[in-house]
């Protein structure tokens, strides 16, 4: 596909991540193209922005986290054409990481000129939807402590981590996938589209994310004495034969649960319904970067 430096918008999200607006505005603006960009101070102004000037355009980057990513899902689903990009500035970048978008502006507009586009699943939640990793259970109790602090970044996120361990009670599941029910008390109940929640923190090592299909992942509730083997394991990729790991593949289930909250790609919400799952047809369009 023909891209040209015209057809480029860049979304920046000042509420998340490290980087300041201005130091991903300068480095647009002494690129040498002429690239166009808007800073959204709030989600009002970024759904307004896409009602009223995104098709303008044939990229949207989006210049935030992996929630920055996911309040863009709906628009990508409403507008088939857009493509999307990602400059990571986010606490975990889990989706950036996993796609090969880096914070190097420079090698982002060259990727975005050579045209290269490749699709990518994303999963249908109720009605909302996930193109990371969702999730209830302890992820989802942490990201419910994060999203109530008004600190954000990698240290506060770790210390919410830790806090959460010591309050935090395992949930009851009930999981239909067609006629196969399963149910227990889990730790977590994962459901990956790419490997990793951020951070390199590897849930579902072998997530593929263009594959039709979610791994669903049944996490049992590990003794505390055993968090560091957890750790080294997650960061390591190498969940895949723990005994206390289940790992299902699905398109399409049905969970029920007592938990209070579940989240969507670090995004929390209150759980209110069963949860439909199942993998949307339509798959998102996305600059490939490698
Ligand atoms: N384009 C946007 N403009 C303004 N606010 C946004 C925009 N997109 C999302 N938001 C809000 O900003 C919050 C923080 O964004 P985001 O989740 O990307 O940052 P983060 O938490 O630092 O990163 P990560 O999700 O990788 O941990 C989101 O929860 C959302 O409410």
């Amino acid at each position: 596909m023909q891209i040209e430096a015209s057809d480029i918008l860049f979304v920046i999200n000042p509420n998340s991540g490290s980087q300041k607006p201005d130091a991903i505005i300068k480095q647009l603006k002494s690129n040498g193209h002429k690239i166009d960009y808007v800073l959204t101070q709030s989600l009002e102004e970024f759904n307004e922005l896409w009602a009223e000037r995104v098709d303008n355009y044939k990229v949207v980057v989006i210049c935030g986290g992996d929630g920055s990513v996911n309040c863009t899902l709906k628009h990508l689903v409403a507008k088939e054409n857009i493509i999307l990009a990602v400059l990571p500035n986010g606490s975990g970048n889990g989706f950036a990481r996993e796609l090969g978008f880096t914070s190097n502006v420079e090698n982002l507009i060259s990727k975005m000129l050579r045209g290269e586009v490749r699709k990518v699943d994303i999963t249908e939640i109720n009605d909302d939807y996930s193109i990371n990793v969702a999730g209830l259970g302890f992820d989802s109790y942490v990201a419910s402590l994060f999203d109530g602090s008004k600190f954000r970044g990698l240290k506060k996120y770790i210390y919410c981590t830790i806090k959460g361990l010591f309050s935090y009670k395992p949930i009851s599941v009930e999981l239909f996938l067609g006629q196969v029910k399963v149910t227990g008390d889990f730790w977590g109940v994962y459901l990956a589209n790419t490997r990793q929640f951020g951070n390199n923190a590897i849930i579902a090592p072998e997530a593929k994310y263009d594959d039709g299909l979610l791994e669903v992942v049944l996490m049992k509730k590990y003794p505390l004495i055993l968090a560091p083997i957890v750790v080294y394991k997650m960061f390591t990729g190498k969940f895949k034969n723990s005994k206390y790991m289940t790992y299902i593949r699905a398109s399409e289930l049905l969970i029920k649960s007592n938990s209070k909250t579940y989240h969507v790609d670090g995004e929390p919400r209150l759980m209110t319904e069963d949860l439909k799952v199942s993998l949307k047809k339509q798959q998102i369009k996305l600059i490939k970067m490698d």
